[in-house]
């Protein structure tokens, strides 16, 4: 019997995880059958920060899988709230794709050439205040929709209709998304982590399922003692342990901070060596103000990670962080 994964209808979500769907079945030498699951934030309109609440792309599908209508989901990470769904299980991570956020301009401009003045879309408070941060001459404005309804905002971008109106001189979105898409085309500049600091999580994708089909994790260890199934065994065998390890000390950091995934911060960990190094941003939505520190630890193990995300946030609100962004956006 083929394996279930569950996915949300976009372009994205049905990409990622048809890519991730042929990846298990290589992987574990079985059939695997995409199952369309619509979430709350498929339906509603409106700004997504408006929204409100965590997750709201990530419950229908942990409620597919715990009334058994699937098998396997598969998440943008940096969707997924801190908090795990009691009985499912993160059963893997997969190397992470590129982290970086893109600008995706009329004739091709820089955040740099950009004119005064120039409207820029996101629904995004963190790429909004750093945007602001760079730029402060620059409209940012609040905007949502999929991938392919910003980009048609923006007249002119290679993929869009020649006539088509467009009302903004650029969007910025993830790289890794447009990577997905194979709309790597449209990107006019890829930020570095210096000028924009990603998403805890972005870039990378979560594969959960029911606890008891998901290989058994060690606890406190970097690595999987398999479970027996099939299943279990291809989870594993596609987890990166770097990836993990450097989302875990995102997400810690997030968690401590009470921030929800509308709050306007950014943080990236990598791995370098025996070190793990984490850098993180807090802004004020406006831009104005904001506080950016890093750390990093030898400790390469889950629970090395964790602290090493609660310790850099815990300076981060020493240092008055809470006093300016609105962490429980
Ligand atoms: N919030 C929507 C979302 N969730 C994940 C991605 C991109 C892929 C990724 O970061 O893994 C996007 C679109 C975007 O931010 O451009």
């Amino acid at each position: 019997m083929a394996v279930r994964i569950g996915t949300r209808g976009s372009a994205l979500a049905l990409t990622q995880t048809q890519q991730t769907a042929d990846t298990l079945a290589a992987v574990g030498g079985f059939a695997t059958e995409l199952v369309r699951i619509k979430t709350e934030g498929d339906v509603k309109t409106g700004s997504l920060a408006s929204l409100g609440g965590t997750g709201v792309f990530v419950t229908a599908l942990r409620d597919a899988l715990l009334a058994d209508r699937c098998d396997v989901a598969v998440h943008s990470l940096k969707d997924l709230p801190t908090a795990g769904q009691p009985g499912l299980t993160i059963a893997a991570i997969p190397p992470r794709a590129d982290v970086r956020d893109v600008l995706c301009a009329r004739d091709g401009l820089t955040l740099a050439q950009l004119p005064a003045g120039a409207k820029v879309g996101t629904g995004s408070p963190r790429r909004a205040a750093q945007l602001r941060a760079a730029r402060p001459d620059l409209e940012v404005l609040d905007i949502r929709g999929n991938v392919d309804t910003r980009l048609g905002r923006v007249p002119g971008l290679p993929g869009n209709a020649q006539d088509a109106p467009g009302d903004l001189d650029a969007v910025v979105l993830a790289a890794a998304g447009l990577t997905r898409l194979g709309r790597t085309d449209v990107v006019s500049e890829y930020f570095e982590p210096e000028v924009m600091l990603p998403a805890p999580g972005q870039g990378a994708l979560a594969i959960e399922c029911r606890i008891e089909d998901g290989p058994v994790r060690e606890p406190g260890g970097s690595g999987h003692a398999t479970g027996e199934g099939v299943l279990a065994q291809a989870l594993a065998a596609v987890d990166d342990a770097d990836t993990r390890l450097a989302v875990t000390a995102e997400r810690a950091l997030l968690a401590r901070l009470e921030a929800g995934c509308a709050a306007p911060v950014g943080a990236l960990a990598r791995r370098k060596g025996s070190m793990l190094h984490l850098d993180a941003v807090v802004c004020s939505v406006d831009g104005t103000r904001s506080l950016r520190l890093k750390k990093a630890t030898d400790g390469l193990t889950e629970v090395g990670a964790t602290l090493l995300g609660i310790e850099l946030a815990e300076e981060l609100l020493a240092q008055g962080a809470a006093d300016f962004a609105d962490l429980g956006a």
